[in-house]
């Protein structure tokens, strides 16, 4: 066995520019084996990045009580703590379309009143978040078909709404070479914009079940196609399983932004999408019954996520 299977080259979009048809082409190509691939050129300042991780790295050094006054019990629900995803995520969630209001309602309960630049600069963040993400649902679309993007993107996509996920990884103190500081998962967006530190340990799930590498890259964003887009494409997008590994007393950071259908969507792959004498593989199915379903087989269980949009909505008679 040749080292290069394990090995996998993702294509890095600069998307400050038209992309070249060849570009289009590698795109396609990624979207479907890996679901995976780079951008570069996104217009999201190294500088910006560092400020909300900073603000971040004080947020969550903040004493255990402080932060679950977010949450998961209290009204607000925006920290997720240790040990629900994994013992060593803890998360806070800032919803949209409103990101200062939301981001500045966990900052009033958290900094006491006392003024930071929280809110506002996860409103700058998020905001360049949603432009970005309508413009490379755009490119995922065309790079499905051409013209797809000007048949789709008002009809289907126009109601999309996003929101981000600041992830803390703490340091495990364990021998083992790897300790998952995510467990595998599918995310249920159409798409997800991932931002990790210089750490690494992002890991793709290969069609033959090896774990592949996705490693960082100065001014590169991850993307990601979520569960949404892979049952609205028929399979021709695939959302592919991933997972955070942490290195012995090493701590991580990300920002992942998910771009998701409204939750009253139907989801269901158009005729033109399926393309002619291909089988439907999904039943139609609104958005927020998945995220139920999802919610329901993940609660209290972070070593496996077991269940994805296939075991949800797939004809079984496809499976
Ligand atoms: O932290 C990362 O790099 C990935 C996070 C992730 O997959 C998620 O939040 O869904
Ligand atoms: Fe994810």
């Amino acid at each position: 066995m040749s080292m290069s299977e394990y090995v996998v080259e993702l294509p890095i979009l600069d998307i400050s520019q038209p992309l070249q048809p060849s570009s289009l082409t590698s795109l396609s190509k990624a979207c479907k084996d890996w679901g995976f691939f780079h951008i570069i050129n996104h217009g999201i300042s190294k500088d910006l990045c560092s400020q909300i991780h900073y603000l971040s790295k004080y947020l969550f050094s903040l004493p255990s009580e402080a932060k679950l006054k977010l949450g998961p019990f209290s009204s607000i629900k925006s920290y997720t703590p240790h040990f629900i995803a994994s013992p060593f995520f803890e998360s806070l969630r800032i919803n949209g379309p409103n990101f200062y209001a939301s981001a500045k309602s966990s900052e009033d309960i958290l900094f006491d009143k006392q003024t930071s630049k929280f809110s506002e600069t996860l409103q700058e963040y998020c905001s360049k978040m949603v432009d970005l993400s309508e413009r490379i649902l755009k490119l995922v679309l065309m790079s499905l078909e051409d013209g797809f993007e000007k048949l789709f993107y008002d009809s289907e996509f126009n109601k999309c709404h996003g929101y981000l996920r600041i992830n803390n990884y703490s340091a495990p103190e364990s021998f083992e070479d790897q300790v998952e500081g995510l467990g595998m998962h599918t995310d249920m967006s159409c798409i997800t914009i991932l931002y990790q530190d210089e750490i690494g340990g992002l890991q793709v799930r290969s069609h033959e079940g090896k774990w592949i590498d996705i490693s960082p890259s100065e001014g590169t964003l991850v993307v990601n196609i979520g569960d949404m887009m892979q049952a609205w494409s028929n399979d021709k997008l695939r959302s592919s399983e991933h997972r955070v590994v942490l290195k012995q007393s090493v701590s991580r950071f990300s920002l992942a932004f998910f771009w998701c259908f409204e939750d009253e969507k139907v989801v269901l792959a158009p005729d033109e999408v399926v393309g002619d004498g291909n089988k439907r593989l999904y039943n139609p199915f609104v958005c927020s019954e998945y995220l139920k379903f999802r919610e329901n087989n993940q609660r209290g269980r972070f070593e496996k996520v077991g269940y994805t949009v296939k075991d949800f909505a797939g004809i079984k008679s496809n499976l």
